[in-house]
């Protein structure tokens, strides 16, 4: 099945649009995770790692029922050298096993042979040895479209290859990012609104069987105005929405995002689900599942009339 099938399906099954961002950030850890650890580990990086993967085990277990997909943000990972690399693998393996669709937040691009070795690391296989193996085991990864579309073209090409998908930067959730991408050209077009008919372009032939393009683009909850034209434009693609929550968006601002088919996007929030509980004490997965139920409902309200 291809990976936008996927995804539409677990959104059924769940009926939820919601996608869990695992972004931990290791101060904001309760203690009671990180006590047994340091206890049996010491203050180590692999014990650094092991909070990490046990904190997102207890937050995939909690989000479980409402939440069809989760977004790694590499970052979080990356920032403790391997040991960093090994707890995002590690989480993404459980992610599997407990069946969320999962994706990678690495915003990558470079020039095509370099994306190419990119594509090839985080959806495709590598040559180990001889042997030809996945490091990664995803669903999609995002990346940065600002070196055109023969850095965007390996991704496509390995994505298609393994049922995978893309999610390309289009207008993103930041306070600044009209700076450039809001422009206005001489034709009268904003840079993203020239952008988007670029990578429809790329991503209408690459439409799963639900008529949607495993071509998503990312779109930021706070500029709805411009989801609103971008969703006119753009009828067969996804978003994925992130500044849900903590940015501060708010479910009746994205209305707009989704198509009458209550489909057409997925709303991520980070830490206004998995930092959710409000005191020290409280269980910190029972607040998640209590955030990510809330966020459900109040997405499900303005998405199609669905409850
Ligand atoms: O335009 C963008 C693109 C990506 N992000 C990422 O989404 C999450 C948001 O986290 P919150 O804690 O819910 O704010 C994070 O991983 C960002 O790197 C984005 O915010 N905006």
């Amino acid at each position: 099945m291809q990976a936008i099938d996927r995804l539409i399906a677990k959104i059924e099954e769940k009926n939820s649009c919601v996608c869990v961002g695992l972004d931990p950030r290791f101060e904001r850890i309760p203690e009671e995770v990180k006590k047994p650890i340091k206890e049996k580990m010491g203050e180590t990086l692999e014990g650094l790692a092991q909070v990490l993967i046990n904190f997102n085990y207890g937050i995939l277990e909690a989000v479980e029922p409402y939440a069809p997909v989760v977004k790694f943000q590499i970052s979080f990972y990356e920032q403790y050298g391997p040991a960093g690399l090994k707890a995002l693998i590690e989480s993404c393996k459980i992610s599997r096993e407990m069946g969320f669709e999962i994706i990678l937040d690495a915003k990558r691009n470079d020039i095509s042979s370099t994306a190419k070795a990119y594509a090839d690391g985080y959806l495709g296989k590598v040559n180990l040895w001889g042997r030809e193996e996945f490091i990664y085991d995803l669903d999609s990864m995002t990346v940065n479209p600002y070196l055109g579309k023969d850095g965007l073209e390996p991704f496509i090409e390995v994505a298609q290859k393994y049922d995978k998908g893309v999610w390309v930067l289009l207008k993103t959730s930041n306070p600044s990012s009209g700076d450039l991408q809001d422009l206005t050209l001489a034709s009268g077009e904003k840079v993203y609104e020239r952008l988007a008919l670029q990578l429809q372009e790329l991503g209408t032939n690459w439409c799963g069987e639900s008529g949607y393009s495993n071509l998503g683009m990312v779109v930021g909850a706070t500029y709805p105005e411009a989801a609103a034209r971008l969703r006119k434009m753009l009828p067969r693609t996804f978003f994925l929405i992130p500044g849900y929550g903590a940015q501060g968006a708010v479910a009746a601002e994205l209305e707009h995002f989704f198509n009458p088919d209550g489909l057409g996007g997925i709303v991520n929030s980070s830490r206004g689900i998995i930092f959710a509980r409000k005191k020290d004490g409280e269980d910190y997965k029972s607040a998640a599942r209590r955030a990510v139920l809330k966020m459900k409902q109040k997405i499900n309200t303005i998405r199609g009339g669905r409850t």
